[in-house]
């Protein structure tokens, strides 16, 4: 395992009995390089939460542009072959799937409040419906106010708005937030706005989020059930947003007392980009080449 420099703090362990809640992401172990994933997944299962953007894509300047290579789409389909594979995106599952070329995989849209799975149909939950009339005008109240701030692009969602600002320019940017402060405001206890990468995500206040989402479909999936060899599942969630810190600590929480295996959260991130990023991660990979090369390895 590779230990981070010492400055007089525990360093950083996969092993769940002794993971704190939270660390930093320069203090966590590099996925590739950590004995301990494998020694976790020895005689067991993985199930893989994939995130897309930033995860199976790297970040590109237009949403639109971000297409799934055929050397990605080869790997996700290959360890799909070998273990439960679902890909969890903040964005629209029919974008998803269309970006990514993949339409055989179970699909959880909308930051999870849309799921499919191509066997079992749309997955219910308790988030799945109620919001659309208020998502809707919320949408067209973005839309117009928005197109008076040079640069703002507006991606309408099944269960959000999502208001991108990377091409306003930075002094204006200010007007952007304010614009989704005052949307807040005229729908006092309706709407939450989740951060994002030069985005604000603008959702119906639910509780419900990435780590919800992956816990239901645990359940859904039979995931808890040994698999047809006899063997427990560990589900693994690769992320590198805010958002999917919900579904790192959701698979940390689990098999804390009880008969679950916990599961394991990796960052995707150059901790030399956000040293003092809190997260509750277990391990970490710095770019999307090294998703490619962790999941080609799981799928071997
Ligand atoms: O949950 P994810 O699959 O990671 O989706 C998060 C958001 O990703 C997209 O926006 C981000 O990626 C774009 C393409 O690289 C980039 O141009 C943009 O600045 C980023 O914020 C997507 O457009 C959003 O809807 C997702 O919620």
């Amino acid at each position: 395992m590779t230990v981070p420099p010492d400055d007089g703090r525990a360093p950083r362990s996969v092993s769940p009995d002794r993971a704190p809640a939270t660390t930093t992401a320069d203090r966590l172990p590099h996925a590739l390089d950590t004995p301990e994933i494998a020694e976790r997944l020895r005689g067991r299962r993985p199930a893989v939460f994939l995130d897309y953007d930033g995860v199976l894509t790297p970040i590109v300047p237009r949403p639109e542009d971000a297409i799934m290579t055929e050397e990605m789409r080869g790997i996700v389909r290959a360890l799909a072959a070998r273990c439960p594979v679902c890909i969890v995106s903040g964005r629209d599952r029919a974008v998803v799937a269309e970006l990514s070329g993949v339409d055989d995989l179970v699909i959880a849209g909308s930051h999870g409040f849309d799921i499919h799975d191509p066997q079992r149909g749309v997955i219910e939950h308790e988030a799945s419906r109620g919001w659309e009339d208020l998502v809707a005008e919320v949408t067209e109240r973005v839309r117009t106010a928005a197109s008076a701030i040079e640069g703002t692009q507006v991606e309408p969602k099944h269960a959000s708005v999502a208001l991108h600002d990377r091409h306003v320019a930075p002094d204006e940017r200010p007007r952007v937030a304010a614009l989704v402060d005052e949307v807040l405001a005229e729908h006092p206890g309706q709407l939450k706005v989740t951060p994002g990468k030069f985005v604000h995500e603008i959702q119906p206040k639910i509780d419900w989020n990435k780590g919800k989402a992956v816990t239901h479909l645990i359940g859904v999936l039979d995931l808890d059930r040994p698999d047809p060899d006899g063997r427990p599942t560990v589900p693994i969630y690769l992320g590198d947003d805010v958002t999917d810190e919900d579904a790192f600590r959701a698979l940390a929480e689990r098999g804390d007392g009880d008969h679950r295996e916990p599961g394991l959260g990796i960052l995707v991130i150059d901790p030399a980009d956000a040293p003092g990023r809190e997260t509750s991660a277990t391990a970490v990979l710095a770019t999307v080449d090294e998703v490619g090369r962790f999941l080609d390895g799981l799928a071997r």
